[in-house]
């Protein structure tokens, strides 16, 4: 029987002196166990905690840790989706005159259209998958009502507001606005006279003006329509700049505006004139935008597993949470990450681990096993990779069966070092194009909306209709937008090792030559295994456990409250 199993047997009674210089940490840890159990036991409900008197002890309930292959509970994930919005259409302006007793010739009374209904965004917690975003595919606000006699205005769309994950990137891919495109018609030098100027022909505007329901189509011919620049909504003016490059990394108390819907079109009192008293037509509504985004979910977990395929990570992931997710004794069960949840308190103001920022919970990421070359997007890698930029901490769980810990670790840390290179080259991509400011990271603390932008490249004009009814103009000069915040680098992120399946033979040599390798990297002997000079090597430690048997585990929360504080 392995060396781990024997001490823990034996622990009951009195543990070997072997065992105790070898694996210390496992027998310091077999006494204060039921600290994480206990906490998992607090969460579930059905199973009770182990009482505290050694004799009376019941073995606990361990088949949780090695269960059936089938035994999991299915985790619906999505961490990417592109997603199609049209912000809504402004209804049409109402062309109609006044009509009483002893009126014929009433004065012109038609409504103005409502505007169309815009797209926000919020960040949430409590959300963990795109998967509903991504099953909507095409999101429409809805459109404004057409404005009526008597000068009613039409209602205007509902908005619509989409949700999701803290953590959340979102990125546009292309983009439709058609007052923009007006704008870009209406500047556009004349082009050389045509046939058509010369019998002087004026283009029809079908979808700029409506007539009054009994005119003619012909009418379109005689009036004279003036010259209408498009509006827009004023709160357009609080528009991410285009194009939008959103990191959504903490939740956020008030919605982020994407895209606001068209503007209603005027009444036709709206172009009375002193020539013309009583115009037979109004405007049309403004068209809404069309937005093509990307969003792609980065997973905000404080501590990050990391490890190879049957490394024993979701075991570990089930000892320490009431995770559900697959076990089995094959590379990729896992396929998607999991996060779980470490209560650290249990809920009577007596915390389980004591911590200086009074924290009660952490949560940890399994993400699917890295392959060597998961950078090169081998394997399940490098879809996964990135959710590790995300995470706090890192766990490298080796298993200590499997050959070599300290060559393991170093695989490990070679596919995050290549994988932060990549990303380190990809993310300046942007900001090569757009400028750094491109990016918009969200601050809750912050007073409200943050700074944003009107697109450069359009460089609108206000429609002065739009200007006299509002009295103010819209801001289109912000002041700035907020800095684009890099991500940490990873070999500079607080780290350590689980050294799993301690329970088995042939283990503890490989610990022990393991923990050499650490100290000598705390003391700075060794190279980082990232290869930076700069690594992060204050702590290192590797935690001998046994995730089967819940053996050794207890010690990893108290770790990582420490690396939090
Ligand atoms: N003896 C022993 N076996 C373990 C231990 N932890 C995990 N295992 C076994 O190792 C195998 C793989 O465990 P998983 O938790 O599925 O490994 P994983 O790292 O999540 O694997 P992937 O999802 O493929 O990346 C399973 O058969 C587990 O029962 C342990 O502490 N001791
Ligand atoms: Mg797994």
């Amino acid at each position: 029987m392995a060396y781990l199993s024997r001490a823990c047997l034996s622990l009951s009674k009195r543990p070997s002196t072997l065992g105790r210089t070898l694996y210390p940490t496992i027998h310091n840890l077999r006494a204060q166990r039921p600290t994480v159990a206990f906490s998992r036991w607090q969460t579930t409900g059905s199973n009770r905690p182990p009482s505290s008197d050694a004799t009376s002890q019941t073995t606990p309930d361990l088949s949780h840790l090695n269960p059936e292959p089938e035994d999991y509970s299915r985790f619906i994930f999505q961490d990417k989706c592109h997603v199609t919005m049209y912000a809504g259409s402004g209804g049409h302006g109402c062309v109609s005159y006044q009509r009483e007793k002893y009126i014929e010739e009433g004065p012109p009374n038609g409504g103005d259209g409502g505007s169309g209904g815009s797209i926000y965004i919020q960040a949430v917690e409590g959300m963990t998958s795109l998967h509903k975003l991504a099953r909507r595919g095409i999101i429409k606000a809805e459109r404004g009502r057409s404005g009526q006699g008597k000068s009613k205005g039409g209602k205007r769309g509902d908005d619509i507001l989409i949700q999701v994950p803290v953590g959340t990137v979102v990125r546009e891919v292309e983009r439709y606005d058609p007052v923009a495109e007006e704008i870009a018609r209406m500047r556009r030098p004349k082009e050389e006279p045509s046939d058509e100027d010369a019998i002087d022909f004026t283009p029809i505007r079908h979808d700029r003006w409506v007539l009054h329901p009994a005119a003619n189509p012909a009418d379109f011919l005689t009036v004279n329509f003036p010259r209408l620049k498009p509006r827009r909504q004023d709160i357009a003016a609080m528009e991410p700049k285009a194009p939008i490059y959103l990191d959504l990394s903490q939740p956020m108390d008030k919605p982020l505006l994407l895209a606001a819907g068209g503007a209603g079109g005027l009444g036709n009192p709206h172009f009375a004139t002193r020539t013309m008293g009583r115009p037979k037509f109004a405007s049309r509504g403004e068209g809404g935008m069309k937005l093509e985004l990307d969003f792609e979910l980065k997973l905000l977990a404080d501590v990050g597993l990391v490890g190879k395929p049957n490394a024993g990570k979701s075991t570990l992931l089930r000892s320490l949470t009431n995770s559900r997710t697959r076990i089995g004794n094959w590379e990729f069960t896992t396929l998607s990450p999991h996060i779980g949840t470490v209560i650290v308190d249990n809920h009577k103001g007596r915390p389980l681990v004591e911590s200086k920022n009074r924290r009660t919970h952490f949560t940890i990421a399994d993400i699917p096993g890295l392959v060597e070359d998961a950078h090169l997007d081998r394997g399940l890698g490098l879809g996964f990779l990135r959710h590790i930029d995300r995470a706090g901490i890192l766990a490298f769980v080796l298993d200590l069966s499997a050959g070599d810990p300290v060559q393991e670790l170093q695989k490990l840390w070679h596919e995050l070092g290549a994988y932060e290179r990549l990303r380190d080259s990809e993310s300046t991509e942007p900001a090569q194009q757009e400028g750094t400011d491109g990016v918009i990271d969200w601050d809750p603390s912050g007073s409200g909306l943050p700074d944003l932008h009107r697109p450069v490249d359009q460089n609108i004009e206000l429609p002065n209709l739009s200007e006299e009814s509002s009295g103010q103009p819209m801001n289109y000069q912000s002041s700035g937008s907020l800095p684009f915040l890099p991500m940490p680098p990873i070999h500079t992120k607080p780290w350590f090792v689980v050294a799993t399946k301690a329970d088995l033979e042939h283990t503890r040599e490989q610990y022990q030559a393991l923990q050499t390798y650490l100290s000598e990297i705390e003391k700075g002997l060794v190279d980082h295994p990232s290869g930076h000079v700069d690594g992060w090597r204050e702590k290192v430690t590797a935690v001998p456990v046994s995730a089967m048997r819940g053996e050794g585990v207890s010690r990893i929360p108290k770790l990582v409250m420490q690396y939090l504080e």
